[in-house]
């Protein structure tokens, strides 16, 4: 997949929904090299001004199917720091129609996927995104969440076992409310979790949350082709956009 500016976000969209995080959440991350700064200087300042490590468009949102998967990222892939795990991830939806579950509301696997998709970026590293995998997720599901949502996934790694190959994370579903109104789907990978993704904040109302399992493969499966990591991280968020898509259609159909 080639990285052209226009499969990025618009510099506004982006601009608009850090400011908004900051503001809800007091999010202030430390910039690294860039990949995309080559690419898109206009966006590099303005990351490295608003100190915020990683952006990771998705689409994970209602007209799945139609867009395009997309992903830029401020991270170097080269440096060892970003071989370091990401403890916190931040995935902002909009949960459309396509993704009606029997509650009338959004589709309890949609959720669970979103809710897994954020602890998975929150447990592995940039360097190497198919090297956890979930083991066992757990899904409360506290409110229904009404279709034509904006949501929140607010994800943290709360524990590591890295000589058993293990790694705890939890998530929580929260309502964007006006946060994330105005930009795409999109997903950072935080160099330090939220505060609000450790416990329940009085300001936003939870709709779920999941405590999850990842275990480090001890044998990748088979891929076809020489892949670069970007291809990687791509074909992950195209994985976890399909699911939703593939989940939401067959709903559809029979109501
Ligand atoms: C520039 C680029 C940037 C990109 C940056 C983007 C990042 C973008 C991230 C996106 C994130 C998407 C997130 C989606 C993630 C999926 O959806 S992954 C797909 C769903 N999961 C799977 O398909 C996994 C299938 N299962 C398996 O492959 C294997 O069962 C596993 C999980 C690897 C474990 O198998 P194994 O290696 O044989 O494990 P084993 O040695 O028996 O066990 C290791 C340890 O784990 C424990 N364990 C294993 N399984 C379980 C279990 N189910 N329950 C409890 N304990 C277990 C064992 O008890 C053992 O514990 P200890 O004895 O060490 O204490």
């Amino acid at each position: 997949m080639a990285f052209t500016e226009d499969t990025l976000p618009s510099l506004e969209a982006w601009k608009c929904f850090v400011r908004r995080l900051e503001e809800r959440y007091g999010l202030r991350e430390v910039p690294r090299a860039s990949w995309l700064g080559a690419q898109r200087p206009d966006f590099l300042s303005h990351a490295l001004q608003q100190r915020v490590a990683y952006l990771l468009p998705a689409a994970v949102c209602d007209d799945l199917s139609q867009k395009e998967a997309r992903f830029c990222s401020i991270s170097d892939q080269s440096s060892t720091e970003a071989k370091v795990a990401v403890p916190g991830a931040i995935i902002a939806a909009y949960v459309g129609r396509n993704l009606q579950g029997p509650s009338g509301g959004v589709h309890g696997g949609a959720i669970a996927s979103l809710l897994d998709a954020s602890i998975g970026m929150a447990t592995n590293p940039r360097s190497d995104p198919d090297g956890y995998v979930t083991a066992q997720l757990v899904v409360n599901y506290r409110q229904i969440v009404p279709l034509g949502s904006y949501v929140l996934a607010l994800a943290y790694v709360h524990d590591r076992e890295p000589a058993r190959r293990k790694c705890y994370g939890m998530s929580r579903l929260v309502d964007a409310g006006a946060l994330a109104q105005s930009t795409d789907t999109c997903a950072l990978q935080l160099q330090r979790p939220l505060e609000a993704a450790r416990r329940d904040t009085a300001r936003e109302r939870v709709y779920a949350d999941a405590t999850a399992l990842f275990v480090r493969q001890r044998h990748r499966p088979e891929t076809h082709g020489e892949r670069s990591l970007q291809t990687a991280a791509v074909n992950r968020v195209e994985s976890v956009s399909g699911f939703l898509g593939a989940q939401a259609r067959p709903w559809r159909a029979s109501l």
